[in-house]
């Protein structure tokens, strides 16, 4: 509406200066006072135009990424693990792209009310040359919707390539010490990697910038042409002089700058639209993962004194895809405080395992029992919230403050001591004050977090595998005990055979089967 108003504005001052240029300065004072209150209002209501839009295109972008953030946090872990690559430069560059078209919306809405209005009056002028302009500009746009489809492919082309040019970015920012270290793997790299793709992706869109200019040009070629063929019509012709089509194309002119605006936008729809399915690629098979997040099972009585905590029975889990790695049938039932390491070789599908247990992974077949609680996958969410731990890839955040407030006050400063942290990390306002800390350092702040999340079960993935000696001695002998004190059931990868005897159980993962489970008495030394 404010668009249109500085629109309908614009076009009252071009019908001034033509009327001027008709009839020269009739009355200078009501001339003055009409002019200057036309381009006030149109600066008035353009500024304001572009405020209300910036508002809303600015909220719909906030919507956006908050919205494709939330949709990826409640889709499936392994389908989301599985599409990494394509879920980053989603967020990073989709959403970016769709939010800078957005923002050229104001001059575009703008631009075209001024060139309707125009139209208008230019059909007010001359309604049969406006008729034979309007059929000059429809050809023109009709060019450019013909180049569309080819803009569009090359476009997509370009997209595509920019899926890897993103993945080789990675690679230069987390993989810069072994390139750094390595001369040869990095220009390698550079040469066989970044460059191709970055060279596909500069071809694709040189062949869609020239499109572009060619179908422009041809665009304007056309106008002039048509131009030509008016005056080629008109002269002469009884019914319009020369004068009076001389002010008349000076309004068309007028008309031109909007209307480019407008045009020079339909590029950029269409590259809005492949970053807009691209989200949608993303975005709605996320939706099909949706996952119930509130709902458990129906509350079942379960004693913790006799029944498993959780029981696997005959389960089986595959990455699906090409990948033909599988695990199961896996039956194992673990008590409420019961400390299990799982041992076995590389590869054995120990990680994949505790993957599956946390809910992190579906199961293909079997059956998945918490508290006497069948699980299906609309629990998993509800299953989850019952697990903290310490993965191998784990990431540290810094803001902690979805820790119970009375859990910080009393365990924070005691483990930060415990763990021998203290003299580099404090928690400041509900955040850690550094996380540039030594690996081993890094993964103590990370198991200090998940014993602050008090969790019923715990998962740590070869957690001591970088610890020194006196580190994991405590991790052993003091931390998991404790945590056992409070009841907490804990299941540990290991490979440190040395404190096997401090685990109430053993299991032995091999080519993804449990292949055999020994207690504590078993594996007590001699
Ligand atoms: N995201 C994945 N997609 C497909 N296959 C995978 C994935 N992660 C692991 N695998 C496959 O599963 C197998 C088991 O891997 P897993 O990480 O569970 O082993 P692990 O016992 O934890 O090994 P390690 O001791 O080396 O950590 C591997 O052989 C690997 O090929």
């Amino acid at each position: 509406m404010v668009s249109a108003l500085s629109g309908i504005c614009s076009t009252y001052v071009i019908k001034l200066i033509h009327q001027y240029i008709n009839f020269g300065l009739v009355e200078a004072q009501s001339f003055f006072i009409e002019f200057a209150s036309a381009v006030t209002c149109f600066g008035v209501f353009g500024v304001l135009s572009s405020y209300f839009i910036s508002v809303l295109t600015q909220s719909m972008i906030l919507k956006l990424r908050v919205e494709m953030s939330s949709k990826i946090l409640n889709a499936s872990y392994q389908k989301i693990e599985q599409r990494l690559d394509h879920v980053l430069p989603v967020l990073t560059t989709d959403i970016n792209f769709v939010s800078a078209s957005m923002n050229r919306l104001p001059p575009v809405v703008t631009g075209l009310a001024t060139a309707i209005g125009c139209l208008i009056y230019l059909f007010y002028l001359s309604w049969m040359l406006t008729l034979g302009c309007t059929l000059i500009f429809a050809f023109g746009f009709l060019i450019n919707y013909l180049a569309l489809p080819y803009l569009k492919k090359y476009s997509e082309q370009a997209r595509d390539e920019w899926d890897k040019i993103h993945k080789n970015f990675e690679g230069v920012v987390m993989g810069m010490k072994e390139l750094k270290l390595n001369h040869e793997h990095r220009e390698n790299f550079i040469r066989k990697n970044v460059e191709p793709n970055c060279l596909k992706e500069q071809q694709y869109r040189v062949k869609e910038e020239t499109l572009y200019a060619v179908s422009a040009r041809v665009v304007e070629v056309v106008l002039f042409m048509g131009v030509g063929i008016l005056i080629y019509v008109i002269d002469g012709s009884v019914w319009i002089t020369t004068e009076s089509f001389g002010n008349y194309l000076l309004v068309l002119l007028f008309t031109v700058a909007p209307l480019a605006t407008v045009s020079g936008f339909i590029k950029h729809i269409k590259r809005t639209q492949i970053s807009l399915n691209k989200i949608d690629q993303i975005g709605i098979s996320l939706e099909e993962e949706l996952e119930d997040c509130q709902t458990g099972p129906e509350e079942l009585e379960w004693n913790p004194r006799f029944d498993p905590i959780f029981s696997l029975s005959q389960v089986y889990f595959n990455y699906g895809n090409d990948e033909n790695f599988s695990i199961g049938p896996l039956n194992l039932d673990v008590k409420k405080g019961e400390i299990i390491y799982v041992v076995g070789g590389n590869g054995s599908g120990k990680t994949t395992f505790i993957k599956m247990l946390t809910g992190l992974y579906q199961i293909a077949d079997g059956e998945l029992w918490f508290k006497n609680q069948k699980i299906e996958l609309q629990h998993l969410d509800y299953y989850r919230k019952h697990f903290a731990g310490v993965f191998t890839d784990y990431h540290l955040f810094d803001d902690l403050h979805h820790i119970k407030a009375d859990m910080m006050e009393k365990n924070a400063q005691p483990l930060l001591e415990q763990l021998e942290i203290d003299h580099k990390v404090q928690i400041v306002d509900g955040k850690i004050s550094t996380t540039r800390l030594s690996y081993g350092q890094r993964k103590r702040l990370a198991m200090m977090i998940s014993i602050l999340e008090d969790k019923e079960i715990y998962i740590f993935d070869e957690w001591a595998a970088n610890q020194d000696p006196y580190f994991k001695e405590i991790f052993y002998t003091k931390l998991l005990p404790q945590l056992k004190a409070k009841e907490k059931t804990i299941i540990a990868i290991s490979h440190d055979e040395k404190y096997f005897s401090f685990a109430d159980r053993v299991v032995k993962m091999e080519e993804g089967q449990l292949v055999s489970i020994h207690f504590q008495k078993d594996v007590l030394p001699g």
